[in-house]
């Protein structure tokens, strides 16, 4: 079935459906074991799905759209921006950061070589992943109004094109954290990758235990970031994680709020859908959460007490923000929570950066000594 699906077009992995496609591609992808039909070429309606298996006569008043050839495209500067949709670049880039912190942070030298082969190797890692968890999720994609635009759900890429991709992304990503770093970053990094791609990915279909398991994922990538620098993981690493772990519910819970009818029509399990209360309640908690942990990292040496005094009115606001979300579930409050998390983590991640006066130290001394100002 791999196989299969590595070496088709889209056809076979998309239901019956016309699927509209950013901003005016619509094609007809015929599942059954014929030869795909030619696109459908001329009149159709660009706000409507429709799932048939014959000729469709389409009820509202047409726009022309352009005839769609299944072929990824050539022009280069596209190819570039549909692979980047791939690797989900803005939250692959997100991801980074919070390794970055994870390394600025660590109690050991700083290296530029190590701190940006990590950055490197992570942001590889991470776009591997992605594009590993839209090849499997294409059939569901393209039944959800937020992902049915995505590349491989349009044929902007094919499943080949993906699967090559993340290939040679991993194996570089993986030589880069090996040979580059070290074996323990490599390892974080393969087991997050995997945790990512065969274990959270199947599970979003099986239970709403996948967000724990997805919070384990975007928890990793500091780890990797400290383990890079000081080669192993000290109790700040694990704090590290650990506030990285408790962010992402209030970011999904809330996102997934207003994407209920989404997930419950592709399939997914998800709180939002199933467990509604618990999906508020999980958001409150892990913003309180936040609040706890900050007050450890300077207990713990990972930062100092400035980094407590900036970061507390962030947190509070977090926790204002998901108690709205609690009290009051509503798309403007799930809204609100979910762009202030985008807000709330890089914002973080900085002042641990600005509090950790490791910026000035610079590489390693012969008795690797750390060599401040
Ligand atoms: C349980 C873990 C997580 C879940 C379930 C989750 C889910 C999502 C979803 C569904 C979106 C909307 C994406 C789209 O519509 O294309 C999103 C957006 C985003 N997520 Fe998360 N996320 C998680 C963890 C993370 C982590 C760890 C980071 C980074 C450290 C992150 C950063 C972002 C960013 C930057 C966006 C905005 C992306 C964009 O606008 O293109 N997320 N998240
Ligand atoms: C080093 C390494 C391998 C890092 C991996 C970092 C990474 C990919 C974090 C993503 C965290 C996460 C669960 C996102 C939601 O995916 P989703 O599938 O629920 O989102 P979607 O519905 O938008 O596809």
């Amino acid at each position: 079935m791999f196989a299969l699906k590595l070496h088709t077009n889209l056809a076979v992995l998309q239901p019956q459906k016309y699927v509209r496609c950013l901003p005016s591609i619509n094609y007809y992808v015929n599942t059954s074991n014929t030869k795909p039909s030619p696109p459908v070429v001329g009149t159709v309606n660009l706000d409507h799905e429709i799932s048939n298996g014959s000729n469709v006569s389409l009820p509202h008043k047409p726009k022309q759209v352009p005839a769609w050839r299944p072929t990824p495209s050539t022009d280069s500067s596209n190819l570039i921006n549909h692979y980047l949709k791939l690797s989900k670049v803005r939250l692959t880039t997100l991801v980074v950061i919070t390794s970055m912190a994870g390394y600025a942070v660590a109690p050991a030298p700083f290296e530029w070589s190590t701190f940006t082969l990590c950055a490197l190797g992570t942001g590889l890692l991470s776009g591997a992943a992605n594009s590993v968890n839209q090849f499997h999720e294409v059939p569901f994609d393209s039944q959800m109004s937020r992902t049915k635009n995505r590349v491989l759900v349009c044929g902007r890429l094919t499943p080949l094109h993906s699967m090559l991709f993340a290939a040679g992304t991993s194996i570089t990503g993986l030589g880069i954290l090996y040979y580059g770093v070290n074996g323990l970053t490599a390892s974080l990094g393969l087991a997050n990758l995997i945790l990512y791609t065969s274990i959270y990915t199947p599970m979003k279909r099986i239970s709403i235990l996948n967000t724990w398991v997805g919070s384990i994922v975007g928890a990793i990538p500091p780890l990797m970031g400290w383990s890079a620098c000081a080669g192993t993981l000290g109790p700040g690493a694990w704090l590290m994680a650990a506030l990285l772990y408790s962010w992402q519910f209030p970011h999904f819970n809330a996102l997934s709020w207003n994407l209920r009818p989404d997930y419950s029509r592709a399939g997914y399990r998800m709180m939002a859908v199933t467990e509604p209360m618990l999906c508020k309640k999980v958001a409150l908690r892990h913003t309180v959460a936040l609040q706890a942990i900050s007050m450890l990292a300077p207990v713990l040496d990972t930062t100092n007490w400035w980094f407590l005094l900036e970061v507390t009115p962030l947190n509070v606001y977090f926790i204002y923000l998901a108690y709205k979300f609690y009290e009051d579930a509503s798309s403007s409050t799930s809204r609100k929570l979910f762009r202030f998390s985008l807000l709330h983590l890089p914002l973080m991640m900085i002042l641990f950066l600005v509090n950790k006066k490791k910026w000035f130290v610079f590489e390693k001394t012969d008795n690797s000594e750390e060599q401040s100002l």
